[in-house]
């Protein structure tokens, strides 16, 4: 069964498409990278993941689950990690995550259980008693990804998550993601940046909403570097 499954998907702004045709399908435990310049779509493809938007035709399961026949059970599978941060900045890291973890039903041991271990996964544990106010942008961001996985979903989500940061930062959160696979999430992160991409990643290119290349990062790359190969097929003209 795959993690994420998208068939058919279509979707405009009045008489703008921003989405046609959209399908792909991300197995259990896999990172994929969705990679696309500026308007290709990625936001609209987050928008209808998390149900923001319903879209007009097509189909997403999410660990199984129709999105939207079955939303609360998708929905339930789902961690996500806006491109805008929505810590509260005056909460410690542990006060943010425990208010979330009693969003999602959360309490007693098992919430103790889970927000110790997302802290020590995203190693952020010595950080849990500072202000979100104190941490640098790259902390603050593996914050809201430990906050993501709180009610452990099958399946991670992340719009543009280094955006603004620096090389080390977004190295360090890059790595984390890519980490969190091995326990079998399933992660799909949107960027724009193909150095966050490593060649045995899944890899979607959506330009002019549409999905251009979908494989193995390193054979869409064909021994070019990645930034190069994307450069090309996306400033071809057409
Ligand atoms: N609210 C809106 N009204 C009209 N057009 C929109 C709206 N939001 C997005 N679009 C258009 O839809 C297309 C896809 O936009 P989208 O934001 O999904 O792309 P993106 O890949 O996420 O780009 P970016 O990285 O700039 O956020 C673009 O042409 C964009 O201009």
């Amino acid at each position: 069964m795959s993690a994420i499954r998208v068939e058919g998907l279509n979707y405009r702004y009045g008489a703008k498409q921003a989405l046609t045709d959209v399908g792909f399908e991300v197995g259990q435990g896999r990172f994929c990278a969705l990679l696309g310049p500026n308007g290709a779509g990625k936001s609209t493809l987050f928008n209808l993941l998390t149900r923001l938007f319903v879209p007009p035709a097509g189909q997403i399961h999410i660990a199984g689950h129709d999105l939207q026949r079955a939303s609360r059970a998708a929905l339930a599978q789902l961690g996500i990690v806006f491109q805008q941060s929505t810590l509260d900045l005056d909460l410690t890291v542990r006060q943010n995550l425990t208010y979330f973890a009693a969003l999602h039903g959360l309490s007693g041991k098992r919430r103790a259980l889970r927000i110790a271990y997302v802290l020590e996964r995203l190693d952020i544990a010595d950080r849990a008693e500072e202000k979100a106010r104190a941490l640098n942008g790259g902390h603050r961001r593996r914050t809201e990804i430990a906050r993501a996985l709180l009610h452990d979903p099958k399946v991670l989500l992340l719009d543009e998550p280094t955006v603004g940061f620096d090389a080390a930062a977004r190295a360090a959160i890059t790595d984390h993601v890519h980490d969190l696979t091995n326990d079998g999430t399933t992660v799909l992160w949107a960027t724009h940046l193909a150095d966050e991409v490593r060649p045995d990643d899944r890899l979607i290119v959506l330009h002019r909403t549409r999905v251009l290349r979908d494989g193995l990062a390193g054979e869409i790359a064909g021994g070019r570097p990645l930034q190069q190969a994307f450069l090309a097929m996306t400033q071809a003209p057409g």
